[in-house]
């Protein structure tokens, strides 16, 4: 049994009038349980992301179907049970700006859900917490606290977004486009941080996404969402290397190639093609997981790169982050 799990739902808006609008058809997923994992949801645009999010939350019911959250529809939980449930499910979103009140400094919402839910006696028992936790996602508290969120980076915004989720010990995150706001060489930085969540602290993470190559990259299993319908669900080696549906295919067709010609000299000293620094090449996004990394640049019909190139694209990341 997962953690967090959809039973059989659909979602239709307007229903029984002439503008329904199935949103979701017939969804069942299965999230965690003992072992976590990421599952990445690719779709394009009105795939049903948001759509699915939103019930995977709590914020809309299903029309049809069930939620689940450790064995219970989180339709009928107790107030414990939904304490419980909003404490230890939590979702990233695209936009960090949109998420934060411009009028606050950043340490108000790390502050707040620590103080809602008891997690800290004391104001200096809340900051420790909070500074080890901004260290953890690679930031720098006394160059974070106090300031307002448009004093920040939106690579460091997304970062506090993340910090603030892991605040809570949450089990299960929900990631919906965590990285599309985000530059090439952030990007990577994100998705590794996300990776770890799963690898260091166990937790099991949703990532949605419109990105088959990032959803590739970090996640155990690939769920590919159309029209409101699962099309495709299974291990990411699997769907990406041996699609069973057309329009799995056609996505995957879709996937920019990484140029060969602006592949790396391994004899130059760092010297980027313009392609990476205009954000084009997907090389950079490969590139956080040497093993992951070959197998998804090598493409039909494309020289693999090599772990010495791919490595060499890390300490570029590492260098441009700095
Ligand atoms: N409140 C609503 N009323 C009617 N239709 C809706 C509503 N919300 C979403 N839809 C429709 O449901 C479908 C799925 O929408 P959803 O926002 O979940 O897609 P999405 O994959 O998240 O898209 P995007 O990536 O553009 O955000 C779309 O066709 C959308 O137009």
């Amino acid at each position: 049994m997962g953690l967090l799990e959809v039973r059989a739902a659909s979602v239709v808006f307007h229903a029984g009038r002439a503008s329904a609008k199935t949103a979701l058809h017939d969804i069942s997923l299965s999230i965690g349980g003992k072992t976590p994992s990421i599952t990445a949801v690719v779709g394009e645009s009105g795939s049903g992301k948001s759509t699915l999010i939103r019930l995977l939350l709590g914020f809309r019911n299903p029309t049809l179907g069930e939620v689940l959250y450790d064995g219970d529809n989180i339709a009928g939980l107790t107030r414990d049970g939904a304490r419980k449930f909003r404490r230890q499910v939590q979702a990233i979103f695209q936009d960090p700006f949109d998420a934060f009140n411009p009028f606050y400094k950043i340490d108000h919402p790390l502050v707040t859900p620590l103080r809602s839910f008891g997690l800290a006696a004391s104001r200096d028992e809340a900051y420790a917490r909070i500074e080890t936790t901004l260290r953890s996602v690679g930031l720098v508290p006394e160059n974070t606290l106090g300031k307002y969120p448009h004093q920040l980076s939106g690579g460091q915004r997304q970062r506090i977004m993340i910090a603030r989720a892991l605040l809570l010990d949450p089990t299960v995150i929900l990631a919906d486009e965590p990285v599309s706001m985000v530059d090439a060489s952030l990007r990577a930085t994100i998705l590794d941080i996300l990776y770890e969540l799963r690898r260091d602290l166990g937790i099991s993470l949703i990532y949605v996404t419109h990105d088959l190559t990032t959803a590739y990259q970090v996640a155990d299993t690939i769920v590919v969402l159309h029209g409101g319908q699962i099309m495709e669900v299974g291990a990411a080696e699997k769907v990406v290397h041996d699609p069973r549906h057309a329009y799995t295919r056609a996505l995957i067709d879709a996937v920019p190639s990484p140029d060969p010609d602006v592949a790396w000299n391994l004899d130059d000293d760092i010297a980027p093609p313009e392609a990476f620094l205009a954000g084009e090449t997907k090389l950079a996004l490969y590139a956080t997981e040497p093993d992951r990394a070959i197998a998804s640049v090598a493409r039909p019909g494309q020289a693999p790169v090599t772990a010495a190139e791919i490595q060499r694209v890390v300490s570029l990341q590492k260098a441009l982050a700095a």
